[in-house]
């Protein structure tokens, strides 16, 4: 018999930045004891955001006023197919309460880790927890001009994560400058990702722990010939690729999230073939990941990048300016 396919949709429902509101399944339900985002199954002839709307009042006694989507996670359980359609929450009417007597929280995003989920929410946690804008750092020889230039960017724009590009410093200078970059910005309360083509992975994976850097970020030619997941969980792992061959290598390694390009074309690789909006959304529907599009993209993108299922946005010189 073939599975059943299921379509539910959930919410991570913000207060700030900070918290998440979580529910706990009642012990007596599939999955039960489980701590989850709140939501359930569309109705028949219901859209996503309808269900979505109609599931928060059932079950939290709120009224969503707008919701985004964040991702969407195609999970096999053993008796079904599942699609859960997740949305970003933060304009609503009312205070959140166990409608139905289920246990409910608002829990930090720093905290999700502690929490007990369904198998399928693991990409969903990480999607919560990353920010929609990640900033990759200019070519810049200057040192100097370097530093002034990413401190500005960063009280700017206020990006929580950013990549150090290795650009074309050697292995030393690239860790001379990793170890005040992530300096920098830990002060503008941002995680710094390091990453260098010229160096192995495991001289990389030694450097961001020595730093306690945000995490690793790899090349596509990295990402090719690893075999497993290079670093810890508790740190980021992301990964540069540019085809479904690529996004398919960095679920496998496990990445927390990947960065697609290039969607626009660009004057930094002119001879690539842009994948365009409709290109991207196709490459990432059934990918369980945070994707970034990449490439000729500014930060006013980000509602249009989330909109076809991507992340946001990663960019080099919307920060510049
Ligand atoms: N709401 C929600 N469901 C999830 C999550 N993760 C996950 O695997 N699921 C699965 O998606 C399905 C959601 O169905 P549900 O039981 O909440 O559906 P519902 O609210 O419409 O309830 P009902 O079918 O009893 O009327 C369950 O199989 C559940 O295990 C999650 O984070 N939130
Ligand atoms: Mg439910």
């Amino acid at each position: 018999m073939p599975k059943r396919r299921v379509h539910v949709v959930a919410a991570a429902i913000y207060n700030g930045d900070e918290r998440v509101f979580l529910s706990r399944r009642p012990s007596y339900v599939d999955q039960g004891g489980l701590w989850e985002f709140p939501g359930g199954k569309l109705h028949p002839h219901e859209t996503g955001l309808e269900a979505l709307k109609r599931e928060l009042n059932e079950e939290l006694g709120i009224h969503v006023k707008r919701a985004q989507p964040l991702i969407r996670v195609h999970h096999e359980y053993t008796d079904k197919h599942i699609l859960l359609d997740v949305w970003g929450v933060r304009d609503f009417e009312g205070e959140p309460y166990g409608r139905e007597g289920q246990v409910v929280r608002w829990v930090p995003v720093a905290e999700l880790g502690r929490y007990n989920f369904p198998a399928a929410n693991l990409p969903i946690i990480k999607a919560v927890a990353l920010p929609h804008a990640y900033m990759i750092t200019a070519d810049q020889a200057d040192e100097t001009r370097f530093e002034t230039d990413l401190a500005a960017a960063l009280e700017r724009h206020r990006p929580k994560l950013v990549r150090l590009r290795d650009t074309a410093l050697d292995a030393e200078a690239y860790a001379a400058r990793a170890e005040r970059a992530v300096d920098i910005c830990r002060r503008a309360g941002a995680q710094l990702m390091l990453g260098h083509r010229g160096s192995d992975v495991e001289a990389m994976v030694a450097l961001v722990e020595r730093l306690d850097a945000g995490g690793l970020h790899l090349g596509s030619d990295q990402l090719g010939v690893l075999e497993r997941r290079p670093l810890e969980g508790s740190r980021w792992l992301g990964a540069s690729v540019h085809d479904a061959a690529g996004l398919a290598q960095a679920e496998r390694l496990d990445c927390d999230f990947a960065v697609l390009s290039p969607v626009r074309a660009t004057g930094s690789h002119p001879d690539a073939q842009p994948l365009g909006w409709h290109g991207l959304q196709q490459m990432i529907e059934h990918v369980r990941l945070p994707v970034f599009a990449l490439g000729g993209l500014g930060l006013e993108d980000i509602d249009h990048a989330r909109g076809v299922g991507a992340q946001g946005v990663a960019a080099i010189s919307a920060f510049e300016r």
